[in-house]
């Protein structure tokens, strides 16, 4: 073991390494990884949404600010350590997947050794582990800090965690985290149920906004519901909750100030909670710079990357799921490069038959194969001279073809089959896939020489289900397909955000072109417009998220409880109903009749 256990100082970390020898791990093993099913992780992350909505809209700025272009990551945790949501450099995340610090993977101490997530969660602290300090050796070259996130009632909600690469990694970073916990916690407390007025204390006036200051929340009729724990201290008041908030600060004033500070008075500042305190569902962390989000951080950090290399000699390689918007990405690059005045040749080389690929991608001479063209064919390289070739679906090209394509990327000529004499190209190649090229390089089943020319700046964009703009991309995929002025009710938008897409933007979509024609230009899209084959999903889901599955919730009653809850927001006005949910009033009448209502 390393001698700083001996020191004092190091106690907690002394014992966290005994606990981790106790948990039969070995230092130069990386430990086998426990990790969710997708399914588990997205209830997960759905359960977890206020708190992923509060660390977006308080963490992730000043992470993007102090961490900028920096190898780290801002990484959240739930109760158990399994990792829901990660933000920052998509390039250091590829490193970080090495040793599986990512999404549904769980970091409690037992499992992972010594590590910042797991020690703050089993110390229920503050923890700053550097380098050679975690267990296990394969760790070693990252460096945490992390703080745990309680709820107003002293639940362990979860962890934030920095994680950045050991030279980046300072003091300031734990006190960053400490800050951005505290902000968390203090704007959980104003969600509160109940929650109407707010007092925020302090022993000075500026320390009042300081996000440092002590937070009591009281209902309507001032008796204390929640508050923090620097109130608790500044008004040395251990049982606070049920108490008039009146009475704390006539008695904080007349005893607190005498025994905490001698010289000080504490100072008070009240007021109602407005309902922008409570976090909102999306929050957006940028003001997108492209039409290709709204918000979402990743997008915009792979856009002004993108944007920085595309007019220069580097080829761009984009990773995403399927659907999740890369060819729509290129588009929007080409009109935004100096090549936008050349063409735009997409060549899906997964749909082509694989022995057509390279007469399509590179010609041909006139003759030159049976059935080929008297005329010859340029091929899709010529097509696109002066402008961008997007070979999407990369990872599908024959190994035949990759040769031929690397000789373009490093001659800057295309040889058309049957030729011997090579044509010159000015392009500029941006390719994309879903698959792991890693992965198929150790397979032998792409060349790594291409794949190093290929990957100049590798983009990831995001899955719909991570992204942080979700609702309002819903809401503008929405109003493109909506054929009368139309929202979508906020049951199906709140579905909506919390399903886990596998098809991605191409899917939603889908979804929303078919459910805008069959509401019947209904004012409020609902659940009920939707598909069966996609309703169905969506409930499941949400029944998981609120263990309604014991109740047997099902499609049917759901439906009815939009229709009542529409119908009373209407106080029975048996038109106005039926034109919201987009149903005739006979068929409305009948089913009112049906839940007992005449
Ligand atoms: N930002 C966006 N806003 C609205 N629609 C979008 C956006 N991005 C993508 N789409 C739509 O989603 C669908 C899928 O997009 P696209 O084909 O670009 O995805 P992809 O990632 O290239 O998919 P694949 O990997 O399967 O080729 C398209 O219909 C596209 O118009």
């Amino acid at each position: 073991m390393h001698s700083f256990v001996d020191s004092p100082q190091h106690d907690w970390l002394e014992q966290s390494w005994r606990r981790s020898q106790q948990a039969g791990l070995d230092e130069q093993h990386v430990p086998e990884h426990v990790r969710l099913e997708q399914d588990q992780l997205v209830l997960r992350q759905y359960q977890a949404k206020h708190l992923t909505a509060a660390v977006e809209q308080l963490a992730v700025p000043l992470f993007n600010q102090m961490f900028a272009g920096t190898n780290s990551r801002l990484i959240l945790t739930d109760g158990e350590g399994v990792i829901i949501g990660a933000w920052g450099q998509s390039r250091f995340e590829q490193r970080l997947t090495s040793i599986a610090l990512e999404s549904g993977v769980c970091w409690q101490e037992s499992l992972k050794g010594t590590n910042a997530i797991g020690t703050a969660l089993a110390d229920q602290r503050f923890v700053m582990v550097v380098g050679d300090q975690h267990f296990i050796r394969k760790h070693r070259f990252i460096s945490c800090s992390a703080g745990p996130v309680f709820s107003p009632s002293g639940e362990l909600l979860g962890v934030l965690d920095i994680t950045s690469e050991q030279k980046v990694h300072s003091e300031q970073t734990r006190m960053l985290i400490q800050n951005m916990v505290q902000l968390i916690e203090n704007c959980l407390l104003c969600q509160v149920p109940n929650g109407k007025i707010r007092v925020d204390v302090a022993f000075d006036k500026q320390l009042l906004n300081s996000g440092w200051q002590g937070i009591v929340i009281a209902d309507e009729a001032g008796h204390v519901v929640a508050h923090n724990a620097v109130a608790a201290r500044l008004l040395d008041h251990r049982r606070m909750l049920g108490c008039h908030i009146d009475a704390l600060m006539d008695n904080s004033l007349k005893t607190v100030s005498r025994s905490l500070v001698p010289s000080g008075e504490l100072v008070f500042n009240c007021q109602p909670i407005q309902k922008a305190e409570t976090v909102p569902r999306s929050s957006p962390v940028y003001s997108p710079s492209c039409p290709l989000h709204f918000g979402d951080s990743r997008m915009e950090q792979a856009w002004q990357q993108a944007c920085k290399l595309i007019n220069k000699d580097v080829s761009l390689l984009i990773l995403g799921e399927t659907g999740v918007g890369k060819g729509e990405f290129v588009k929007q690059l080409h009109s935004q490069s100096q090549r936008h005045t050349g063409p735009l040749v997409a060549v899906n080389c997964g749909a082509l038959p694989q022995d057509l690929i390279e007469s399509e991608l590179f010609g041909y001479a006139p003759g030159a194969f049976t059935g080929a063209s008297k005329q010859g064919y340029q091929g899709k390289v010529r097509q696109a001279d002066k402008g961008i070739l997007f070979l999407d679906e990369i990872a599908d090209m024959p190994l035949a073809a990759q040769c031929r394509l690397l000789h373009v990327l490093q001659e800057k000529e295309v040889v058309p089959i049957g030729c011997n004499q090579p044509s010159k190209v000015d392009i500029q190649i941006v390719a994309a896939t879903h698959k792991n090229l890693d992965e198929l390089v150790a397979q032998g089943l792409f060349r790594q020489d291409l794949y190093y020319r290929l990957n100049g700046l590798i983009l990831t964009l995001p899955a719909l289900r991570e992204r942080q703009d979700c609702e309002a991309l819903i809401a503008a995929i929405h109003r493109k397909h909506q054929t009368a002025e139309q929202h979508i009710c906020e049951h199906l938008m709140t579905l909506l955000t919390a399903y886990h897409w596998p098809g991605n933007i191409r899917e939603l979509d889908n979804v929303l072109r078919v459910a805008s024609l069959l509401s019947d230009e209904a004012e409020l899209l609902m659940l009920s417009h939707l598909p069966q084959h996609i309703a169905e999903p969506l409930l499941k889901q949400e029944a998981g998220g609120r263990a309604e599955t014991a109740t047997g919730k099902d499609l049917r009653t759901t439906i009815s409880d939009t229709l009542l809850e529409t119908y009373r927001a209407n106080k029975g006005n048996i038109s106005k109903t039926a034109r919201m949910l987009g149903v005739s009033r006979n068929t409305l009448y009948r089913k009112l009749r049906k839940l007992g209502i005449s």
